[in-house]
């Protein structure tokens, strides 16, 4: 299959720190794979590396090919096609995405039109409009119309987290990253995002980056791991595979930890 994302040998420094180190994994089309570790173990660096978005004063190493560019050493101008046609993300906080000041329909309409000009489609307003509602009821968002035309303090987290995943879908992906994107929702609705996203990157065939330190979301959210620590790769593999027997003593620590919590639930049933 082939690779939408190939890291290589990724390096990450900042004023003399090395913060991520010789990191190496890829992520073929259509394909879910989570990104773990504890906080501070290089996760989200590394997804900002993938698409260019490294903070100034830091500096990559290494390969990273997005699709069939190469992004580390690449000019704004080659990255900004890349974001969102190529990688679109989604974070934590549906806010970093949405406008504040903007109602959601006009905000999706707006990625909408960016991504029927590049495709040489009509942005006649009906056309724009009926996508925008139907990207809405994609992410089974209920109530589309009213959805559209509200601002977005005016719905739930969970709303404008299924609001953000559609305007990342609105530019067509081939690879959906998607950093901590439950972390701040119950766990209703986190169970509710995973499975939206698990059956969008099923229709969609795009592949999904899924970053998490939490080992139970991720075993809903990806099919394949890798496992960070203090920005280096201990290991990576099925799902299935690591998390029933971890090589690493780190991940062995993470999953005990998880399963701790897992017990306590149990002895309070
Ligand atoms: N702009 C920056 N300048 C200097 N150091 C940074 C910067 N951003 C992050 N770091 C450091 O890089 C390391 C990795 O950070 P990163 O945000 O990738 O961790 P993470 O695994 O995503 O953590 P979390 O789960 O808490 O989001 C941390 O030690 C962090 O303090």
């Amino acid at each position: 299959m082939s690779d939408i994302l190939k890291v290589e040998n990724l390096t990450i420094r900042a004023g003399g720190r090395v913060l991520v180190s010789d990191v190496s994994f890829s992520v073929s089309a259509g394909e879910r794979v989570g990104l773990i570790g504890e906080s501070g173990s290089g996760k989200s660096l590394t997804a900002l590396a993938a698409i260019g978005l490294l903070a100034d004063g830091m500096s990559a190493e290494g390969s990273v090919r997005l699709g069939d560019r190469e992004v580390i050493g690449a000019s704004d101008r080659e990255l900004v096609p890349l974001r969102g046609d190529v990688a679109a993300t989604v974070f934590q906080e549906p806010l970093t995405a949405l406008d504040p000041l903007m109602k959601i329909g006009r905000q999706v309409a707006e990625v909408v039109r960016r991504r029927r000009r590049r495709d040489g489609l009509s942005l006649d307003r009906s056309a724009v409009d009926g996508e925008v509602i139907g990207l809405l009821e994609r992410v089974l968002l209920p109530d589309p119309a009213r959805i559209a035309n509200s601002w977005p303090h005016e719905i739930s987290g969970g709303q404008r987290q299924r609001a953000a995943i559609a305007m990342a879908l609105a530019c067509r992906p081939r690879l959906l990253i998607a950093d901590e994107p439950t972390t701040a929702l119950d766990v209703t609705t986190q169970a509710e995002i995973l499975k939206l996203l698990e059956s969008l990157v099923r229709e969609s065939g795009m592949a999904l980056l899924f970053i998490s330190h939490d080992l139970p979301v991720v075993a809903m959210a990806a099919e394949r791991v890798v496992v960070l620590q203090q920005g280096r790769l201990v290991e990576q593999g099925p799902v299935g595979e690591v998390f029933r027997r971890p090589q690493h003593a780190y991940t062995q620590g993470l999953l005990a930890a998880a399963r701790s919590f897992d017990q306590a639930l149990r002895r309070a049933l």
